[in-house]
């Protein structure tokens, strides 16, 4: 008998677990939006088997049921999901950045709740967005709730298999004082950054016109959901707090470093930040956000981008993110695209190999 599994929420996140769960052959995979035009266009397009009227019906005959919705929707879930008629057995989770007051939602519910984080994803958001591979490499956080035994924790993990996460299980606490460093806070910097440029902008319109390369790279998150990141902001309100009193006694420091004007410790404050950066395990797999860069000398000549896009696309070959990272006339500029897996990456470099006349190279 086929396993259902329903999805509340059918943006980014449930988009793609939805496209991902359909390599189970025996799992039924239903999928409920509020919004109306989601819910059709994710049945359109095949994400999901069923598009149920009501989320009463649906989680009736639910066996799953995944809540992927931003943080603040799902705790109103859970507590409607009280007056729900569900199945004995039935097993609850989510895909939310944050995890502890989820968990303690989930610790006032009689039925088993696993938390859940799948730790990848991108500032767009919507179905569209939705892509199956997008967990693959990517470590998948699990929090159970008391009342979640081990059975039910294998049997969350053997459905989320075919993702081809890596799951791991953390207590809520300790998830939401590591993700407050190495997401959400980076994120109040992103658009921390991004208002400043805005003001200066008033007085001197030209500076957007120069916001390349690096403040572009910092920046990109800063183009994600408001409300997605106002629900994550105000969950785990303490634990980012603690980093930006953090943050701003190492501004302190900087600032003590920039008054004094002293070359050599100046050189030194950015070569330990290189060395720490430089190990960060993000190109390989095994880091929080894998991406795969590959480096293409090209002219600076106009067509360029669209010229190796296109090739791309007529291969299939999915990319995550395309930058510059140097382009002045008469000059070789470097196009850096990064893909989500190695095995893209590598069928990109083929690709330009033998269509182009450009090096390509993995730097
Ligand atoms: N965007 C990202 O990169 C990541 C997001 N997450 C988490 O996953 C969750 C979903 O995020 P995204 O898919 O990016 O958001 P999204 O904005 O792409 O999609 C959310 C969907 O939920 C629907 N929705 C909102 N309230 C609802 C409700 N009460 N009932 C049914 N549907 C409802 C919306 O109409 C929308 O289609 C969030 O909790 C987020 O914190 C986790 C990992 C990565
Ligand atoms: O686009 C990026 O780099 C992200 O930061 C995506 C992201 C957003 C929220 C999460 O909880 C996990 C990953």
């Amino acid at each position: 008998m086929k396993s259902h599994v329903l999805i509340i929420g059918l943006g980014l996140i449930g988009g793609s677990l939805a496209k991902s769960l359909q390599r189970h052959k025996d799992v039924h995979i239903a999928g409920y939006d509020t919004d109306p035009m989601t819910q059709r266009k994710a049945y359109k397009m095949g994400i999901i088997q069923s598009a149920p009227p009501t989320l009463e019906s649906a989680a009736r005959d639910a066996d799953i049921i995944i809540f992927a919705t931003p943080v603040g929707a799902t705790l109103k879930l859970m507590e409607q999901s009280r007056f729900w008629d569900l199945k004995e057995s039935v097993i609850l989770t989510d895909t939310g950045s944050t995890k502890l007051r989820i968990m303690e939602a989930a610790d006032q519910l009689e039925t088993p709740f696993i938390g859940g984080h799948p730790m990848a994803g991108s500032h767009k958001s919507g179905v569209e967005a939705a892509k199956d591979l997008l967990f693959e490499n990517a470590f998948y956080i699990l929090t159970p709730s008391r009342k979640a035994d081990e059975e039910d924790v294998m049997k969350l993990k053997e459905l989320l298999s075919v993702t081809k996460a890596k799951i791991e299980v953390l207590a809520a606490e300790k998830h939401d004082y590591l993700t407050a460093i190495v997401s959400h806070f980076p994120h109040l910097i992103a658009a921390s950054l991004v208002h400043q440029l805005d003001k200066e902008e008033k007085e001197n319109p030209f500076v957007r016109q120069l916001a390349a390369g690096g403040f572009r790279d910092t920046t990109r998150i800063a183009s994600s959901n408001p409300e997605m990141w106002r629900d994550i902001t105000t969950q785990n309100n303490n634990m980012i707090i603690r980093q930006l009193d953090n943050w701003m006694n190492e501004m302190n420091r900087l600032k003590l470093l920039l008054e004094a004007n002293e070359p050599h410790s100046i050189q030194q404050y950015f070569k330990q930040a290189k060395e720490v950066r430089d190990e960060l395990p993000i190109a390989v797999s095994g880091a929080l956000f894998s991406v795969y860069d590959l480096h293409i000398d090209i002219p600076d000549v106009p067509g360029i981008i669209s010229e190796l896009t296109g090739y791309l696309a007529e291969e299939k070959i999915s990319i995550v993110n395309i930058r510059i990272l140097e382009t002045r006339e008469d000059v070789f500029g470097i196009l850096v695209i990064s893909f989500q897996r190695a095995e893209d990456r590598e069928r990109a470099k083929d690709c330009f190999d033998r269509r182009t006349s450009y090096d390509s190279y993995i730097s």
